[in-house]
């Protein structure tokens, strides 16, 4: 999956810019202010109708404007044919997603273009709550296996019929267990395709954290979202009365967790600033591997502010790790010069340099 061309109307301080990326590494530099991570939003509305910053769209769209778009030539599939897909991001209402000339809906544009962003919310994989995690074990499995998004909805949607019994207070005994009987069902299968993308997951991740923070003992583990050692009909029969009491279901797939330790220890509570920051890169770099193991194509990275938290050493070994993927990465930074002696020379690089929203032909 590559872009080859990218046009970006009307996003933030951005108001027309057209640009061909090389398909490997793509470096956005300028001041602050510039536009840098603008073009890293508008990659993101690409693939997603949103912004990773905002969820309103009248903060991404530029002021006085009505909608902002952004257009490219896509590659879906790697095969070296160009389709051309555009979103439109109106300030009031609803994206609209064209892709060789049609509508399509939002998962089949998630399908075409497997994005990976890495900023400063990526802290959250390890300092923010479950939910964070859930997400991002749940992108690997939406895009490892087709059942998986009909079998997330269907226990969504049980999930919230039997919440809403719950806080009615409409719901005894006998009447739980035809309900639990489909709960369980969506959670066992949920529960399965994580466990077996983990399972993928585990040693691509080895391999990144040992390239990246050399033998430190990361672990990634797994929590079901209830007492593992239980059967689930067993955990919701006696957890109904206190379920009775919050109007919510306390156990279940929707209370699942990755756990990432070092040492034994809690990874968000042991490691340095710069660690954290390699830990979470792990995770997505070994994610974006695992997709393209499973589907023959590579992923587009979204990289804000490599340099940051870094020493030179490990932006150094964290370039490397890029430059030998095949994906397509957009990365920015105040000054290339700091990542310039990094790069193999071989690697084909293109430096665009921003200013005030607009940008330089490639240097
Ligand atoms: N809706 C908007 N309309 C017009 N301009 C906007 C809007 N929202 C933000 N801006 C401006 O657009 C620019 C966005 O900059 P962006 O965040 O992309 O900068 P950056 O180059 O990544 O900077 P830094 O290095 O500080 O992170 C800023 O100058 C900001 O003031």
């Amino acid at each position: 999956m590559s872009i080859s061309n990218l046009q970006i109307k009307n996003l933030r301080n951005i108001s027309s810019i057209s640009f061909a990326p090389s398909s490997a590494i793509n470096i956005i530099c300028g001041e602050n202010g510039s536009g840098k991570t603008s073009i890293l939003e508008a990659i993101n509305v690409l693939g997603l109708t949103r912004s990773f910053r905002t969820n309103k769209a009248r903060h991404l769209v530029q002021t006085e404007q009505a909608s902002t778009v952004v257009f490219a030539s896509i590659d879906p599939m790697a095969q070296g044919f160009k389709q051309s897909l555009g979103v439109e991001r109106p300030v009031e209402g609803e994206a609209r997603i064209r892709f060789e000339g049609g509508d399509i809906d939002l998962s089949t544009l998630a399908e075409l273009i497997p994005l990976q962003v890495i900023n400063s919310d990526t802290f959250m994989l390890l300092e923010g709550s479950p939910a964070v995690r859930r997400q991002f074990l749940d992108w690997g499995v939406f895009h490892a296996d087709k059942a998986f998004i009909q079998l997330w909805r269907g226990f969504r949607r049980v999930l919230k019929q039997r919440n809403t019994l719950l806080k009615c207070g409409k719901i005894d005994n006998q009447l739980r267990q035809v309900w639990d009987r489909e709960f369980i069902a969506f959670s066992d299968q949920l529960t399965r395709l994580r466990i077996e993308y983990l399972k993928l997951l585990k040693p691509e991740f080895d391999k990144v954290v040992s390239q990246l923070l050399g033998d430190m003992d990361v672990q990634l583990g797994f929590s079901y979202g209830w007492d593992k050692k239980r059967q689930l009909d067993e955990v919701l029969a006696s957890n109904f009365e206190r379920d009775l009491r919050q109007g919510f279901t306390g156990s279940g797939p929707q209370r699942a967790d990755i756990k990432l330790k070092v040492d034994g220890h809690n990874a968000a509570e042991r490691l340095s600033r710069g660690q954290k920051k390699l830990v979470v890169s792990a995770l997505k770099l070994a994610q974006g591997a695992l997709f393209q193991r499973m589907n023959g194509r590579p992923c587009i990275y979204l990289i804000d502010d490599l340099p940051s938290e870094l020493d030179s050493a490990h932006g150094e070994l964290f370039c490397k790790v890029l430059e030998q993927s095949s994906n397509q990465c957009f990365i920015t930074c105040v000054d290339d010069s700091s990542l310039n002696a990094f790069w193999h020379s071989q690697t084909d690089i293109a430096t665009f340099r921003i200013a005030d929203g607009d940008i330089a032909a490639p240097m």
